[in-house]
């Protein structure tokens, strides 16, 4: 009988590498990752919502014909999110989920407004989500850090609210590192945001808006000039203007793509189509997200699978993504030293098996 040897050249499983390699999120919503198994608990919780309580019929809710449709199913389950147990149950859920696929630090984006507009106190919103952060880094060793954003669509009331909520000290939870703005791109030009990012800026935040997911490079190059954007939220579009990726490459500006997203919401046709290459062809610094991964059927882990398929990577390939992550979020230098050795040795370890 012929003994099959395992052949030393043949592709090593990169979805276990995967699985274990310690990674950092930095553009995942709050209410976006509630998983099917919390939406259809707090759905059957309000039975008035149009929001399928099974995990089945919830998997076709979640498919979007466009950007629009996406956002009403998104509204739909905010409208889920009624009282601040509601909040902090899905907060600590999110952070288990991020647990299990090894991330060690997430910057959650969450919209304040969306949650206080239907009647959820502030100041008990706010104790909600940071109890369950405390509770996520001393049970699960996952450190969360919010980011709050501005629902565009909603105009400039919910852009003073937001950022009532963000600077005003005796609210503004602990956690809180960045600013962002979110929802439809169409016909919500980012100039007239700049006086909310400015104040935001001035406490302390970073600048983290969304721009060019569903609208052409001139959102980055506005966000870039007039939010003072750190770092941009998708940026697909920047691949169309390629003064606008050397001036991201050139200033090392992050773009935080979400493949699977761009498919889910229709701003890419296909995942062989996404700009993804032309960003790391162009040297800019490309981090690797889920958006909203139980809406998009994915999770970080599938992320990582779709960019090293795209991007044709290794292990190695893989361990700079992760670290990009690293370097791009906005956690204190002790921090990033510690989760990027952490890489750095796990990867080492697994290509010396
Ligand atoms: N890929 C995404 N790209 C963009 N945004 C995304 C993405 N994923 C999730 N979001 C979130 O969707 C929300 C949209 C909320 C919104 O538009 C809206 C409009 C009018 C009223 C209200 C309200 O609350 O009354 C809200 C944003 O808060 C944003 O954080
Ligand atoms: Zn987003």
């Amino acid at each position: 009988m012929t003994q099959h040897l395992v052949d030393p050249r043949a592709p090593r499983d990169l979805t276990a590498f995967i699985a274990n390699l310690p990674k950092a999120e930095l553009h995942v919503h709050h209410v976006g990752s509630a998983s099917p198994r919390i939406v259809s608990e707090l759905a059957a919780r309000h039975p008035d919502s149009k929001v399928p309580t099974d995990p089945e019929a919830l998997a076709d809710y979640f498919t979007f014909t466009d950007f629009a449709h996406f956002i009403d199913v998104y509204l739909s389950v905010v409208d889920l999110i009624r009282t601040p147990e509601d909040v902090r149950l899905l907060t600590y859920e999110v952070a288990r989920d991020l647990a299990r696929q090894q991330v060690r630090y997430a910057e959650l984006t969450i919209t304040p407004f969306s949650s206080t507009r239907r009647g959820i106190d502030e100041r008990a919103f706010m104790d909600a989500i940071e109890d369950a952060r405390k509770a996520a880094e001393a049970e699960f060793g996952t450190v969360l850090r919010w980011c709050f954003d501005i629902p565009g669509e909603a105009g400039l009331q919910a852009a003073e609210e937001t950022t009532r909520l963000a600077t005003d000290d005796r609210l503004r939870p602990e956690g809180l590192v960045s600013f962002g703005l979110g929802g439809p791109e169409v016909g919500v030009e980012r100039p007239q945001f700049k006086p909310y990012f400015d104040r935001a800026i001035a406490a302390g935040l970073h600048s983290v808006p969304h721009a060019g997911e569903t609208t052409g490079p001139q959102t980055v190059w506005d966000a870039l000039t007039h939010l003072r954007a750190e770092r941009i939220g998708h940026g697909t579009s920047s691949a169309q203007d390629p003064k606008l990726l050397a001036h991201l490459a050139e200033h090392r500006i992050p773009l935080e793509v979400c493949p699977t997203s761009n498919i889910a919401t229709r701003a890419v046709r296909t995942l062989d189509e996404h700009p993804i290459k032309e960003f790391v062809r162009a040297g800019v610094l490309v981090t690797i997200n889920s958006d909203d991964p139980p809406m998009f059927g994915t999770d970080l882990d599938n992320e990582y699978a779709v960019a090293a398929r795209l991007l044709d990577l290794d292990e190695r390939g893989l361990a700079e993504l992760a670290k990009n992550a690293v370097e791009a979020s906005f956690l204190e230098a002790g921090g990033k030293a510690r989760i990027t050795d952490e890489i750095d040795t796990y990867t080492a370890q697994w290509l010396s098996r």
